[in-house]
């Protein structure tokens, strides 16, 4: 179980405080894969930036004893200036991963980089750092997968590697999904939360909830 206590998210603006969340109190349910269907602003990737621990809320606390992944295809986790490799043992001593030759071996053989793994980051192409991203992240046992747009990750041929990882993962763990693309959603999730005007409602059957957002 994941619990929202009285959160409040907000961003500064020149309009004055933006909220996303007000004074929100919510469990997001355990032994589900789990849409977020939003409107465009609707602060879904927020909402993910909250549950991986990337931002924190103005007020109130998210609480679990489940272990998150960063969203998947963010390399935003990843150093510049070290290498694929080094990035994979920074962010395999971070999670405190027990074996770190084997998760090595395990991202190494996923990311498809060859002899570039031993380069720094910084020379990589944006699809090589997202591809390096989504094994570091892949290769982690966490309980609950973010996936953000995630089979937007590299070319054609890695996409179809990188959704294929992500089912069967979600298979063995949850996965919470932001996607606009209703045939993903499916193909990934057996309910949804609808997020509308700061209000979050789980629904059970991912069909009764796409027809409620889509009422909206
Ligand atoms: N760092 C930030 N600073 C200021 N405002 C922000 C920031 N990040 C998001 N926002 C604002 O918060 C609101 C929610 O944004 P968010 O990206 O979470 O929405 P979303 O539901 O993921 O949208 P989309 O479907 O378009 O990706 C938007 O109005 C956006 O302009």
């Amino acid at each position: 179980m994941i619990k929202l206590n009285n959160v409040t998210k907000y961003y500064p603006s020149n309009l004055g405080k933006q909220y996303i969340l007000k004074n929100l109190s919510f469990s997001i349910p355990q032994n589900h894969n789990i849409a977020i269907l939003g409107a465009n602003g609707a602060g879904k990737s927020t909402l993910f930036r909250l549950l991986a621990g990337s931002e924190y809320p103005n007020k109130g606390q998210i609480t679990t004893n489940l272990s998150i992944s960063w969203p998947v295809a963010l390399a935003t986790g990843i150093h510049a200036k070290m290498t694929g490799r080094e990035n994979t043992r920074f962010i395999a001593r971070v999670n405190g991963v027990a074996n770190i030759d084997a998760y090595e071996k395990k991202v190494k053989e996923f990311a498809e980089l060859g002899v570039k793994y031993d380069l720094p980051v910084q020379t990589y192409s944006s699809g090589m750092r997202a591809k390096l991203a989504f094994a570091c992240c892949i290769a982690i046992d966490f309980d609950v997968y973010l996936i953000d747009e995630a089979t937007s990750v590299g070319d054609p041929k890695f996409k179809r590697k990188a959704k294929n990882a992500l089912l069967q993962k979600s298979k063995s763990a949850s996965v919470i999904m932001v996607s606009h693309d209703l045939k993903e959603i499916r193909e990934f999730c057996d309910s949804a939360i609808i997020m509308y005007k700061g209000k979050l409602e789980f629904c059970n059957d991912l069909e009764i909830a796409i027809e409620k957002y889509q009422a909206l």
